[in-house]
């Protein structure tokens, strides 16, 4: 039995959320917050999952763990697929979860991934998971695919379909991981567009799109206050709340999602521009683009007054900024121009937090899902 800690970062999407998840493109970049997985043998027949940052901690015989999963489709570590209705029920009914609470969905998430990637039928190790996380849960810095994609190549090390050599994986193996953690998102979210999940595995700085070939972008490393309002939210109702308006107002909003397709193409040249224009006036696009996004986002519907408060304190101070991931509460994004003297920073910083809002001033990029160390565990 070996002993393994992997960890994947959050992200921070800067333009394009909910249009992903209808086709359009979205620029996102990992963030250097990241959720971290201990995964070691346990002593007896007990099962152990430490979820700290939902305050969960479970532990299962192991033959009960059998029995369900003896009840539940059969898995395939190397094919990644849905569970069907009648196995996401069984796994509702086990972990007595209640509908519509975003928690238990990780128990879900965690007891599937284990009984697919580790095979649903025969006997199980005693395990001891401990998921640790540097991410505020259910704030729009992704902390369901960092989980989702952490967990995803935790077990892919245990079943010997990925390999345990630090920073080794292939593109191949960590297309096996984030196509599982995508599979987790779905039961987190309902209908992911994959973009957090992308960015979580790989790192780095992406322009997105579903279906297709995943894009390195370049870009200017740029720094960036993030913001939490606090106010909590499910990414799952937001993305519905999205799909409701867009099939009350078909006309109004289809050309919005379109615009901010656009909006995320211009976002983007004008990164790659940098070399060979006036920073200043790159930094000048940058600002009105998330001006108008944050708009666009209203118009979608996933704004929220906290956000309108965070952004109102920005501007008294000259400052740019709009929320990230599904909105309606969480967190926003500032971006702080190279030429901003520590001073104005301060004073940003200082009538956020006046305002009870928390802050944290951070360069966005690093790397993707990272395999820490493997050590032999006395039997
Ligand atoms: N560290 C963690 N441990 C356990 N579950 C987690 C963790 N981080 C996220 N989750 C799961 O993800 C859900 C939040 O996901 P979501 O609403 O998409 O917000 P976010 O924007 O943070 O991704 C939690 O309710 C929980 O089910
Ligand atoms: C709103 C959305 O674009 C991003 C959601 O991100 P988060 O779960 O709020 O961190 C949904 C998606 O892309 O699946
Ligand atoms: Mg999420």
């Amino acid at each position: 039995m070996l002993s393994f800690t992997v960890s994947a970062p959050g992200k921070i999407i800067l333009h394009g959320e909910h249009a992903v998840v209808y086709g359009k493109p979205a620029l996102a970049t990992s963030l250097n917050l990241r959720t971290t997985i201990h995964l070691s043998g346990n002593d007896g027949s007990i099962f152990i999952l430490c979820l700290p940052s939902i305050d969960i901690n479970k532990a299962w015989e192991v033959t009960d763990l059998e029995l369900l999963y003896s009840t539940i489709q059969e898995g395939n570590g190397s094919i990644p697929s849905s569970p069907d209705t009648a196995t996401l029920s069984r796994l509702r009914q086990f972990t007595d979860a209640e509908d519509g609470n975003a928690k238990d969905l990780a128990i879900i998430v965690f007891l599937y991934l284990h009984s697919q990637i580790i095979g649903s039928r025969g006997s199980l190790a005693a395990l001891r998971v401990v998921v640790g996380s540097d991410l505020p849960v259910g704030a729009g810095l992704g902390s369901s695919a960092a989980y989702s994609v952490s967990l995803a190549a935790v077990l892919l090390v245990l079943a010997g379909q990925i390999r345990q050599i630090p920073n080794s994986w292939t593109r191949e193996e960590l297309g096996l991981v984030n196509s599982w953690a995508f599979e987790a998102e779905r039961i987190i979210h309902g209908n992911p567009s994959g973009v957090d999940n992308a960015v979580s595995t790989y790192g780095g700085l992406i322009l997105y799109r579903k279906g297709e070939a995943l894009k390195p972008a370049r870009g200017n490393s740029l720094q960036v206050v993030i913001v939490n309002s606090h106010v909590p939210r499910s990414t799952k109702r937001l993305v519905e709340k999205v799909k409701e308006r867009l099939d009350k107002y078909p006309e109004i909003i289809r050309p919005m999602l379109e615009s901010m397709e656009a909006l995320v193409v211009k976002a983007l040249d004008t990164m790659q521009g940098f070399e060979n224009s006036d920073a200043n006036v790159c930094y000048d696009i940058l600002e009105e683009l998330i001006d108008i996004n944050q708009s666009q986002l209203n118009v979608l519907g996933v704004g929220h007054l906290s956000l309108e408060h965070i952004c109102l304190l920005c501007q008294q101070n000259d400052f740019h900024c709009k929320l990230t991931g599904a909105g309606g509460g969480g967190c926003a994004f500032v971006l702080i121009r190279p030429d901003a003297s520590k001073e104005k920073v301060k004073t940003l910083i200082k009538s956020i937090e006046e305002a009870g809002y928390m802050s944290w001033l951070t360069s966005i990029g690093g790397s993707g899902v990272t395999l820490h160390e493997s050590m032999p565990l006395s039997s």
